[in-house]
């Protein structure tokens, strides 16, 4: 069999990367690393109730609440462990940071220290887990600032421009790993019966139009006047100023949201609302956003809080929260137009 003809592992595809001088060894033993422990990951949500690991996590009647107010369920604890441990002693990290933790944790001193740093959502989607719908694990990759002996919090507020490698895996029907290293966003699919990951699709590219949009419309009367008058028109279709109909997604769990844009196109969106405002939005910046930004605009699509690019957005604190707007250029283009044009009229 011919090289090109066989199936590229990622650690193939990790190997050649490193070859054409896209990254370093060190970095492909980190994302080797990573890779590892969402296959850990994956093994535990597919079990499902059989592996007891559904349901919330603390003593029954007093859920354990994480740094950001919301109860953790036990596979957002699990998953969260699974990752720590795998990166502890790999010598590739100085430190990582995780939803789950109120602050970065520093790769201890009896264990090698690398000169980066991991930034995680253990499990995204923790309301669909005990439903049985798609999940996933969100990562980032940043250097660490160098000189550094004690890597904390602050190392890690740079902007997602900043990143070195980005990637999620979604635990669907099938386990996938959607990686970047800032050439092009590509696909691997989890071979179960090898237990390997396999190049599936080698450049993911996002259509700059599309006809689907992406919100939790509940939240409708409580968004900004802007956000309202754009989605009024994606709802009023054809006959509307946009000409078009629209037709509507949301799984709830933005790893399955973004992977089907990624895959076909689309708008996702989680804009301020006044539930959040006082926060700055729902989603995190660190853990969410960025890598989640640099994946769409690796593959051709764009990113914005509503007002700015995401991956220039200065963060300020480690789980800072944004309002997101991602997906197919045009549309992105143009959420951000009504956001604008609004503002400069109310100037
Ligand atoms: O419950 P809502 O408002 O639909 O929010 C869903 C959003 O919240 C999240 O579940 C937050 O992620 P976590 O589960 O990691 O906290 C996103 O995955 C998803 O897009
Ligand atoms: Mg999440
Ligand atoms: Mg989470």
């Amino acid at each position: 069999m011919s090289p090109s003809t066989s199936a590229v592992s990622l650690t193939r595809f990790l190997i050649e990367a490193e070859r054409e001088g896209q990254i370093q060894p060190d970095l492909r033993l980190l994302i080797e690393v990573v890779a590892r422990a969402c296959k850990s990951i994956s093994i535990a949500v597919g079990k499902g109730a059989l592996g007891g690991v559904l349901g919330d996590a603390g003593t029954p009647g007093e859920a354990s609440i994480n740094v950001q107010g919301e109860a953790q369920k036990k596979l957002d604890v699990l998953s969260n462990e699974i990752l720590l441990e795998a990166n502890a002693w790999g010598g590739h990290l100085a430190a990582l940071a995780s939803e789950e933790m109120d602050h970065a944790v520093m790769i201890p001193q009896d264990y090698p220290r690398g000169r980066y740093l991991l930034l995680f959502d253990p499990l995204d989607g923790s309301s669909n887990i005990d439903v049985n719908i798609s999940v996933g694990t969100i990562f980032s990759v940043l250097a660490c600032p160098q000189d550094i002996d004690s890597p904390c919090d602050e190392h890690f507020l740079q902007p997602g421009t900043a990143q070195v490698a980005a990637g999620y895996c979604t635990y669907g029907p099938s386990t996938m790993l959607v990686l970047t290293v800032g050439h092009g966003t590509h696909a691997f699919t989890l071979d179960r019966e090898v237990g390997g990951f396999v190049l599936t699709t080698r450049g993911m590219r996002i259509p700059e139009d599309t006809k689907e949009f992406a919100v939790n419309m509940s939240n409708q009367r409580h968004w900004e006047p802007a956000m309202q008058s754009y989605v009024g028109d994606l709802l009023a279709g054809k006959e509307g100023p946009r000409g078009k109909d629209f037709n509507m997604r949301w799984v709830a769990s933005m790893v399955a949201d973004v992977h089907r844009i990624l895959t076909r196109g689309g708008i996702f969106s989680y804009p301020l609302d006044a539930k959040c405002a006082d926060k700055g939005g729902k989603l995190r910046l660190m853990y969410e956003a960025n890598p989640m930004s640099m994946l769409v605009e690796q593959a051709g699509g764009a990113a914005s809080t509503g007002r700015q690019r995401m991956l220039e957005v200065r963060p300020t604190h480690l789980h800072q929260r944004v309002p997101v707007f991602l997906g197919s250029r045009n549309e992105v283009e143009m959420a951000v137009r009504y956001h604008l044009e609004r503002d400069a009229a109310a100037a």
